[in-house]
């Protein structure tokens, strides 16, 4: 068999992967090998983040002009909103990708990376086996795969990446599910023309964020046509002719879905129920560890995981953060030292692109109240401020702070609204770096941007909120 050696080999070359590789190698001496299966850039690049956002941005421009007077009505046209996320996607191809990696001194090895005892992957590939050896370190970033439980399956439903990868626009399409890939969903295929309905099982939407978020974008969807059934459950599914006809393609014949509400026919069916940790085929048996030791943590030294693969919270730019530590961990370690690294974990952001937007970071009200915190919550309409009222001429949603009581720290913050996301990285930052709510009343916001919102939230504290706790 074909042997190959470098200092660090990386299983899973998406964003994760990527940068566990670069950091781990640069500004040393040592190489590194990225092992991928598919394309380099992973799920982020071509079957999620990137194609999502393509798609959403021409749609949300689209209504901001249908709101905002000056301006006349711009129209989505489908065809220009696939060809942006072909673009987006580099039609599919990595070599640009790849270039980078090579770039950065990274090697690529194609095809199926697989743990075959201490710091030694096989790699599978049509050119037959090669084995890789790891003089320092082996990192696990294969990412996650979408849910589809036993009773969809024969059905062929679409996941994100059908979606994402739309090529043939259903007439009525069906999302089961709630979270952040069904509201996001149903925003760019009703653009494209699909009549879509959301079958959701929970009484809300998007049950991680703060409660009055997912009411926000419900009523956002409901007033761009999207139908809308929560607290509905699916018991059973049938299709006609069901047809693996690619991604993007729809799957066969109807769908009919029975639900707590009834029968549902559809001619495409979305199943966005979450993700889980791709771990069942790296050879975690070769060395005594299974998927729970990789999610909890307990690994040998020379073997690490980062992003959707490691059982965080599988967001691109936490596992990219993740990596970054991992990597900068595996440098010093090489080189006899160890990396500095705060005692603490970062609070995790999150954006939802929908309408409204949604950007959180750290605690929900009651996840603080949960951990114990005595809390003070403040919570202004997002159209407060001059900045956001600007920003259309009708500006929905809410803006929240949760502050702890006895040390006058944020805890976290939620904003809901256009760009909401953009509000969202100065609750990180004082999150991260203790600033309490009386030094942040002195971090001035220019006049008139969204930013003074938060002059509105701090306002809305307790006047003694103003003062360093006694
Ligand atoms: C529709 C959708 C939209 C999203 N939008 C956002 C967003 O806007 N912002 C955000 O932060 N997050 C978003 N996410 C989440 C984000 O896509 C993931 O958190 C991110 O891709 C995880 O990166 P990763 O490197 O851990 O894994 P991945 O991107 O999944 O990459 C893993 C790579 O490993 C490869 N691989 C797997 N197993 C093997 C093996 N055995 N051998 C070789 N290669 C292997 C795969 O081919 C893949 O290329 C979205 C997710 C979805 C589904
Ligand atoms: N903008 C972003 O950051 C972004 C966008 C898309 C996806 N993502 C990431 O991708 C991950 C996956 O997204 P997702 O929307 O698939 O998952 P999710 O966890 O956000 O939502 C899953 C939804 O499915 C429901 N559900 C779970 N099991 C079910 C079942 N058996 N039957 C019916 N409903 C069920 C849940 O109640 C919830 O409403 C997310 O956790 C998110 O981190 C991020």
């Amino acid at each position: 068999m074909d042997e190959l050696e470098h200092d660090v080999v990386v299983i899973g070359g998406g964003p994760a992967g990527e940068n566990a590789a670069q950091y781990a190698v640069e500004g040393t001496d040592m190489t590194a090998a990225i092992i991928e299966r598919e394309l380099l850039g992973g799920e982020c690049s071509y079957w999620a983040c990137m194609p999502s956002k393509a798609l959403l941005r021409p749609v949300a421009v689209a209504d901001i002009t249908a709101d905002l007077q000056g301006v006349t009505t711009a129209q989505v046209v489908p065809s220009e909103l696939l060809a942006r996320r072909d673009y987006w996607v580099s039609s599919y191809d990595d070599s640009g990708q790849v270039g980078w990696a090579e770039g950065a001194g990274l090697a690529v090895v194609r095809g199926d990376g697989r743990l075959a005892g201490e710091r030694t992957v096989v790699v599978t590939s049509a050119e037959g086996e090669r084995l890789v050896r790891a003089r320092h370190a082996v990192v696990i970033a294969t990412g996650s795969a979408a849910h589809v439980p036993d009773m969809y399956a024969d059905a062929l439903p679409w996941d994100s990446r059908d979606a994402t990868g739309v090529v043939e626009v259903p007439d009525r399409l069906v999302v089961v599910g709630g979270g952040v890939v069904a509201c996001e969903a149903a925003i760019w295929m009703a653009a494209l023309g699909s009549e879509v309905t959301l079958v959701v099982r929970d009484h809300r939407l998007l049950g991680r964020t703060e409660p009055f978020a997912g009411e926000a974008v419900l009523k956002g969807l409901r007033e761009r046509g999207v139908t809308v059934r929560l607290g509905t459950s699916v018991d059973g599914v049938r299709r006609a002719d069901p047809a693996a006809t690619g991604t993007g393609r729809i799957h066969g014949g109807a769908v009919t879905l029975t639900t707590s509400d009834g029968e549902l026919e559809a001619d495409e069916l979305l199943l966005a129920i979450g993700r889980a940790p791709r771990l069942d085929d790296v050879g975690l048996d070769t060395v005594g560890l299974s998927a729970d030791d990789v999610t909890s943590g307990r690994l040998p030294e020379w073997l690490h995981a980062v992003g959707d693969a490691s059982g965080g919270p599988p967001l691109t730019h936490w596992g990219k953060h993740q990596a970054r530590v991992v990597g900068a961990r595996i440098a010093a370690a090489a080189s006899g030292e160890v990396a500095w690294e705060p005692d603490r974990e970062a609070p995790v952001p999150q954006v939802v692109f929908s309408d409204p937007e949604v950007g959180s970071v750290g605690m929900t009200e009651a996840g603080a109240r949960d951990a114990g915190h005595d809390v003070v919550v403040t919570r202004v309409p997002t159209s407060a401020a001059a900045g956001t009222g600007l920003l259309r001429d009708h500006v929905s949603g809410e803006s929240q702070l949760v502050v702890d009581a006895s040390t006058r720290l944020l805890l976290g913050a939620t904003f809901v609204g256009p760009e909401a996301g953009e509000l969202v990285h100065a609750a990180t930052v004082a999150i991260t770096g203790d600033v309490p709510v009386h030094v942040l009343r002195h971090a001035v916001a220019s006049y008139p941007t969204a930013s003074e919102l938060w002059l509105r939230l701090l306002e809305e504290l307790p006047r003694d909120f103003r003062q360093p706790p006694a």
